[in-house]
């Protein structure tokens, strides 16, 4: 069995980070395992504490899980502060694995899960080792420092991402206002691109689509999926998640992990950029 890494914030409430990233690997197939980066006291409804793992600590669980296991493909989510990505990075840049960068910034209530000082060594440490970076609107104009609001500012945003070296960035396009759709565009370093668009979900249970998005592409990738199969099926998987929620908890409910094998009914349409 193809083994795979999530390197993220345990999320008590379990729709988000570690659980939801263990949830779709189970559900996909792989073997997961976990380098925890910090405690989050959390449900549907927001962020009630933060409680970071030390640096030194996230590196002994990295050294034991790459110690014993081959690892396919790993996925960073929540890290929290500089020293942690500075340790994340020093561990993984010499290993034979695929490193999809989840750049998970502020939740949904508003906590910050990345302080900000530690944008700059997302940048410099981690983007030119990553495969793919999967950033949200925000999230891109945070790293790019640029305002996006057309498809050519996602176009520029994109290349200016990609001038750090990394293989790919996926432009997530849930944020943007559009009625309709939910479309995500593709950039690759060889210079083409794609268009990923399903049908927008009118719900309020959105809570981890970023983080099961993200584990789903690496789960593909651990299993010798092509970069560009593994995140068009990411997209059906988190599309079906989205479309049959689970309607728990008060606030933002979980997405459903299950939904990809109960319904294999959707298609993602595919098309030019
Ligand atoms: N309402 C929706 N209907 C269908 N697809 C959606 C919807 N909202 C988001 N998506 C899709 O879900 C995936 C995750 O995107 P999103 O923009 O929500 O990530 P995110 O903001 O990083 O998530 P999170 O808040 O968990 O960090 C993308 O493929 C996006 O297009
Ligand atoms: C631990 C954790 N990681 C990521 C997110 C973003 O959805 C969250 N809310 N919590």
């Amino acid at each position: 069995m193809d083994v795979v890494m999530t390197i993220a914030g345990s999320d008590s409430g379990g729709g988000a980070g570690i659980q939801a990233d263990l949830k779709t690997f189970q559900e996909l197939k792989v073997f997961g395992t976990s380098v925890i980066t910090a405690l989050t006291a959390q449900n549907t409804l927001g962020v009630d504490g933060i409680f970071p793992t030390t640096p030194e600590f996230v590196t002994q669980q990295l050294s034991s899980v790459f110690n014993d296991f081959d690892v396919k493909a790993l996925k960073t989510g929540m890290l929290f502060s500089a020293d942690i990505i500075e340790r994340v990075a020093g561990e993984i840049q010499n290993k034979e694995v695929q490193v999809v960068v989840d750049p998970v910034m502020i939740a949904k209530g508003g906590a910050s899960l990345l302080q900000q000082e530690a944008v700059e060594a997302l940048k410099t440490k981690l983007l030119p080792i990553a495969t793919v970076l999967t950033p949200n609107i925000p999230e891109a104009e945070v790293i790019t420092g640029m305002t996006i609001k057309t498809q050519s500012d996602i176009q520029a945003a994109a290349e200016c991402i990609l001038e750090k070296g990394l293989q790919c960035v996926v432009m997530k396009g849930g944020h943007l206002e559009n009625d309709e759709f939910a479309t995500d565009t593709v950039f690759l370093a060889n210079g083409s691109s794609f268009k990923m668009q399903s049908k927008r979900i009118h719900t309020k249970h959105t809570h981890g689509t970023g983080c099961t998005f993200s584990a789903a592409i690496t789960a593909f990738l651990g299993r010798g999926f092509s970069l560009q199969e593994a995140i068009v099926e990411g997209k059906k998987f988190v599309q079906l998640a989205i479309e049959h929620p689970l309607n728990l908890g008060h606030g933002h409910g979980p997405t459903n992990h299950f939904a990809y094998q109960t319904y294999q009914d959707y298609e993602v349409t595919v098309s030019e950029a």
